[in-house]
């Protein structure tokens, strides 16, 4: 524990920037900015929860990602913890940002380029708006000492992947950054099977939350088994479900994604059949991508409260 503190602060003291003292080009030699508040948080150890900013400019229309992004950091303050939304403005990586900064990117929508690990070096250099994917998110999280992040849904293995080797960066990201990801399962238009053959041969530990399936982001079932399963008694509150989870997460490596589902206790009922695993990007319904995300604010919540 000391010793993960300790680390923490050498950390932040090689990348440590506030909006203080961002030099005038902005570039701070490559460094990242990161917001008072999550600075603060982090020299103190408590608890900061890192949330991406793709599902921000691509995942919903404004202003419905303006309010969903405002709420998910809500929960997570309401919860005590600091909230870190990290994206790249005008060129600069940020970790925590600003009521109006988050406003800009939501205006910004798809006009901000989505940002995967590979695509940091060429927002940064070119002085762009970037909205970062779990990759990027991670990426920066781990670089600041955040171990924490959630998300509604993560990248995987595109259908037909076989031919395409269309994967996401996700996936590679997970195997190699210790940052634990807690997330409604992959995007439904993706391939389970292959998604969690290639988690496997990257070393990552998949726990799903209250079931032993790998949940298809919209329903419970996914005929997919996963290795590890948190099951609780389905008397218990979500707050037990919580702290077993956790605690079987300390036990596992910190590389780990925690599947949750979530209608269980908070829909109440699946409204959302297996057809739903046909539909797009583009269609995906916003009412569950946002309670993905705000059920998994919470959860990510007493993950980092756990850790301090
Ligand atoms: O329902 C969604 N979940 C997640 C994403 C984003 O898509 C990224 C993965 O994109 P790709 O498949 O291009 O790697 C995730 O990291 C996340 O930011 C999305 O657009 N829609």
């Amino acid at each position: 524990m000391v010793a993960s503190a300790h680390s923490r602060l050498a950390n932040l003291q090689r990348h440590f920037q506030t909006s203080d003292n961002v030099g005038k080009d902005g570039l701070n030699g490559g460094n990242v900015k990161i917001s008072p508040e999550v600075a603060e948080a982090l020299s103190r150890g408590d608890a900061v929860v890192a949330l991406e900013s793709t599902i921000i400019s691509h995942g919903m229309p404004y202003p419905q990602n303006l309010e969903t992004a405002k709420e998910v950091e809500a929960i997570v303050r309401n919860n005590g913890a600091v909230p870190a939304t990290i994206a790249i403005l005008d060129g600069i990586p940020c970790i925590g940002l600003t009521t109006k900064e988050l406003e800009r990117l939501a205006n910004l929508g798809t006009k901000a380029q989505k940002t995967a690990r590979r695509d940091i070096a060429y927002l940064v250099a070119s002085r762009g708006n970037g909205a970062t994917t779990v990759s990027a998110t991670m990426f920066f999280a781990s670089m600041v000492g955040i171990p924490v992040f959630v998300t509604g849904g993560i990248g995987g293995v595109h259908r037909h992947g076989e031919q395409t080797m269309d994967i996401s960066s996700d996936l590679t990201e997970l195997g190699k950054t210790p940052v634990a990801v807690i997330s409604a399962g992959i995007k439904s238009i993706l391939d389970i099977p292959r998604t969690l053959e290639y988690l496997e041969t990257q070393g990552v530990t998949v726990a799903a939350y209250k079931t032993d399936q790998f949940p298809a982001f919209f329903t419970e079932t996914s005929g997919c088994k996963v290795a590890n399963s948190v099951l609780c008694r389905p008397n218990l509150f979500l707050s037990c479900y919580i702290c077993n989870a956790v605690l079987y997460h300390e036990y596992l490596t910190s590389n780990c994604i925690v599947i949750y589902v979530f209608y269980f206790y908070y829909l109440g009922r699946c409204e959302h059949p297996q057809e739903e695993l046909t539909k797009t990007d583009n269609n995906t319904d916003i009412a569950l991508v946002k309670n993905n995300a705000l059920v998994g604010a919470k959860i990510a919540v007493a993950h980092a409260r756990m850790r301090q």
